[in-house]
């Protein structure tokens, strides 16, 4: 397998649109990279260029010792796209699951094998003679998984493989897809508009806006501790809580006048950002016992939404709209108002001018 080093990767399209910005980023062999980031960052752009399907604009992709400056067309065995939007339906799965390896002139035994195996592993036996213009969307994205690893390319790339199934399905293929890549240790890249996905399946997380790299390194740091305001709303079960408020000695307070306590949270005056996320505030009701929160919130409730282990609580802080999930149903009380508060560790503090992280 091998690792992929990217140095100072810029690709502009036309002369015009900067796509990927001077992206520096070193993929160890065998890891699981997730890219994510919002539409338009630049992600299936930086795949397509470590694919060597895009002409580098500047900078050097390395993959193993196979290096790249210049476009001369990829090479399926170094680095695989893998789209299931891309199958032949004329063709079945056999044939789906075995074309590449046919076309890099494998021996015809080593070939079934492969295929044999792969299909085994994807409980895709029973459908080797099927067409796949009659496969499921689920079945047709795990014969794409099945074609990916028995290809056995240096590294694999994925581009949101799993973006048209229900959210059941794409939770079983995330985890089918770990299990493999742990199995076979091929290096993958994988590009998702989905944090959890992120959060779920990297060894390495890549959050990217813009054709740059905001934050690279493990999901759960990058979860407890984003490096800018602009990471910590891209990077979560839902997006961080962000309010605008002015910080000092004496505590936070919204623009507004409102307190809400973080005496001892900052320790020089500033105007800041206070980011909590949604999942990280609990509900102070009369009695509560619970440990004394560092900031609270004073939310004016208009929707509560039961999903499943959780309930959504969603409503505004001053002008600022606030989402919290909790546990259990809180008791509203009639004027709608509900103190919601957080501990110290999981309040996160952001500059208001440049987001960095204070
Ligand atoms: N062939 C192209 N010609 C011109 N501009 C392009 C081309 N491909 C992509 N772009 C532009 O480059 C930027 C990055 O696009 P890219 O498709 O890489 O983003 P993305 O993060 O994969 O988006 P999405 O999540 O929507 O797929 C966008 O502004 C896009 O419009």
């Amino acid at each position: 397998m091998a690792a992929i080093t990217l140095t100072d990767v810029t690709k502009i399209y036309r002369g015009e649109i900067a796509a990927v910005r001077n992206i520096t980023l070193d993929v160890p062999d065998g890891a699981f990279c997730v890219l994510v980031g919002p539409t338009g960052c630049g992600k299936s752009t930086l795949l397509r260029l470590i694919a060597g399907a895009e002409e580098l604009t500047s900078g050097l992709i390395e993959i193993g010792d196979a290096a790249r400056q210049s476009w001369s067309g990829g090479r399926a065995d170094v680095a695989e796209l893998i789209d299931a939007s891309a199958l032949d339906p004329s063709r079945n799965v056999y044939d789906s699951l075995t074309r590449g390896l046919r076309s890099r002139g494998l021996p015809k035994k080593e070939i079934e094998e492969r295929a044999l195996r792969a299909a085994d592993t994807l409980a895709l036996g029973s459908l080797l003679a099927r067409k796949v213009g009659r496969a499921s969307s689920g079945e047709r994205s795990l014969l794409a998984l099945g074609r990916a690893f028995a290809h056995q390319p240096r590294a694999l790339l994925f581009d949101e493989p799993f973006a048209g199934l229900d959210p059941a399905r794409r939770i079983t293929m995330r985890r089918e897809l770990r299990r493999l890549q742990r199995t076979s240790r091929t290096t993958t890249l994988y590009a998702t508009h989905d944090h959890e996905d992120g959060l779920a399946l990297a060894d390495l997380l890549v959050v990217l806006d813009e054709g740059r790299v905001l934050q690279a390194g493990r999901p759960a740091e990058i979860y407890a501790a984003p490096v800018t305001a602009a990471v910590a709303s891209l990077v979560g079960h839902s997006a961080m809580n962000l309010l605008p408020v002015r910080a000092n000695q004496t505590g936070l307070s919204l623009e507004d006048g409102t307190h809400l306590g973080g005496a001892s949270v900052m320790t020089t005056a500033v105007f800041a950002t206070l980011g909590v996320r949604p999942e990280h505030l609990f509900a102070v009701t009369p009695g509560w016992e619970g440990p004394a929160p560092a900031a609270t919130l004073p939310m004016m409730v208009d929707e509560v939404e039961h999903a499943g282990a959780v309930v959504i609580v969603h409503g505004s802080v001053g002008p600022h709209r606030v989402v919290a999930r909790l546990a259990a149903a809180p008791q509203v009380p009639a004027d709608g108002r509900l103190r919601l508060g957080a501990l110290r560790e999981h309040l996160h503090m952001f500059d208001a001018q440049s987001g960095a992280r204070l």
